[in-house]
């Protein structure tokens, strides 16, 4: 459906939907924190065999089992601040020599991460559709992110856990292609680390999902004092607004676990919300018992998108992932992501965002005018309470992912004008005092590949270990 032309549309400053009630000021502190139990996010590559050692990486396992990372010889790559950057440059591979998957796998402990073997599959099948006379294997590595469930991604302050020892195998050669979700990459990747491709979206929402055998039908019907379950700020601090009767707990581990604890009938919890795609991936969308959208609940940058990380030198892999890109996708995310990278540079912040492509007509009052596209993007920044949220929209014309980044970075600088600046402000005075409360139970130390800019003034009051 045609549109009148939008281009060049300014920003729209736009009031809380009146529902929106300021919360109670009470603070539940682990309410606050990001759990680093859920590892359905990166999903990586495999060895080439024409080029892989003669002796298999130690990080890399062709099966199941949960493997430590990065291996002595991966550390031995990093430089005297822990950076990657003095690793060597891997040989560039042909498409025809072989690629093989490596996604990342949770600790023994939690067992299989259901999901992130989907999401490495679903990659999998599409390339070996696309290529199918290139052998593709799947090999898995446990993360940082794996090895510190107990410790807050809040308090880490990034998401970079999740991905950089995957980066330094990467980088090292040992693997070509690294299978995330999106909404767990970073916004600045490591110097020669860059995105290859991102695949056709699934529904971005947020669900809600109701403990076995209760009736309720929405957030609206739970009683007074109702524990929701979710470990992420975004979702805490947005629904603290709109639902301050409810109370919000941390929940951990992987999807299956989260299920079993919200049915478990002596549990607290009377309701999670989950990731619709996730839910949708592991085939129990049945669950879903209704889905949480704008302008209650916007969802994460990036939510409900694979993508997958490369080489920036790799010329055999950009060839590899020709054809499975989706560009509305891609032009959404990339302004998704362009706009959370001004805002916050890697630290875990209450950020949701909505976007759309639409068809326009670019050619005003003309016979015949030139059918293009604009992109629709709305962010939201919160207060960790609830009490305070900035709101602003942007739609422009786009021709190109670049154009669509300069939507999501006009759209970051205009929420900050507006008191998106102050909300991230406190929230990183108060990450810097739950960080000083733990620092006695400091976390072993994760290698740091090197970023190509260091934007967020914030994560530089955090650790070098972390
Ligand atoms: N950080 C966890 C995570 N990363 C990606 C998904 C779901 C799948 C997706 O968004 O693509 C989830 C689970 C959740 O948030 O419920």
């Amino acid at each position: 459906m045609a549109h009148k032309k939008r281009k060049g549309k300014p920003l729209q400053s736009q009031r809380p939907p009146s529902a929106l009630r300021p919360p109670r000021a009470t603070t539940v502190a682990s309410n606050l924190t990001n759990s680093l139990s859920v590892h359905d996010v990166p999903l990586p590559t495999a060895p080439n065999p024409d080029s892989a050692p003669s002796t298999p990486s130690p990080a890399l396992e062709s099966h199941e089992e949960a493997t430590t990372a990065p291996p002595p010889a991966q550390r031995r790559m990093l430089d005297d601040e822990g950076n990657a950057g003095g690793s060597p440059v891997a040989q560039p591979r042909t498409p025809a020599s072989g690629y093989g998957l490596i996604r990342h796998l949770p600790t023994p402990r939690l067992g299989r991460n259901e999901l992130a073997q989907i999401q490495t599959n679903i990659v999998r099948d599409r390339l070996s559709a696309l290529h199918p006379a290139v052998d593709f294997s799947v090999s898995f590595m446990t993360t940082g992110g794996d090895k510190n469930l107990s410790q807050a991604l809040y308090l880490l302050g990034g998401k970079s856990l999740w991905t950089q020892e995957l980066e330094v195998a990467l980088l090292n050669g040992d693997i070509d292609i690294i299978v995330h979700s999106l909404k767990d990459v970073p916004t600045v990747l490591p110097e020669r680390c860059e995105i290859g491709a991102i695949l056709e979206r699934e529904d971005p929402s947020d669900s809600l999902v109701v403990k076995k055998g209760l009736a309720y039908k929405s957030l609206d019907e739970l009683p007074e004092g109702s524990v929701v379950g979710t470990s992420s700020v975004r979702r805490v601090a947005q629904l603290k607004r709109a639902f301050p009767k409810l109370v919000f707990a941390d929940v951990r581990g992987n999807l299956n676990t989260r299920l079993a604890k919200l049915d478990d009938p002596t549990s607290q919890y009377t309701a999670l919300i989950l990731a619709y795609a996730g839910l949708v991936r592991l085939g129990m969308g049945d669950r879903v018992t209704a889905n949480i959208t704008s302008p209650t609940l916007l969802h994460a940058v990036g939510q409900g998108a694979l993508a997958v990380e490369i080489r920036s030198d790799d010329a055999g892999a950009k060839a590899i992932l020709e054809g499975l890109e989706h560009r509305d996708t891609t032009w959404r995310c990339s302004a998704e992501r362009a706009c959370l990278r001004v805002l916050e540079g890697g630290c875990s912040v209450p950020v949701g965002v909505e976007s759309s492509i639409d068809i326009v007509d670019t050619v005003e009052g003309g016979a015949d005018p030139t059918v293009g596209l604009a992109l629709t993007l709305t962010a939201t920044v919160t207060s960790l309470t609830g009490a305070t949220h900035v709101l602003q929209t942007l739609t422009r014309e786009v021709t190109s992912r670049q154009d669509a980044e300069a939507v999501g970075e006009s759209v970051a600088r205009a929420l900050i004008e507006n008191g998106a600046g102050a909300i991230l402000a406190d929230i990183g005075k108060d990450r810097e005092s739950k960080l000083a409360n733990v620092a006695e139970v400091a976390p072993e130390s994760h290698p740091q590949p090197q970023t190509q800019s260091q934007p967020e003034p914030q994560s530089e009051s955090l650790p070098q270990a972390f």
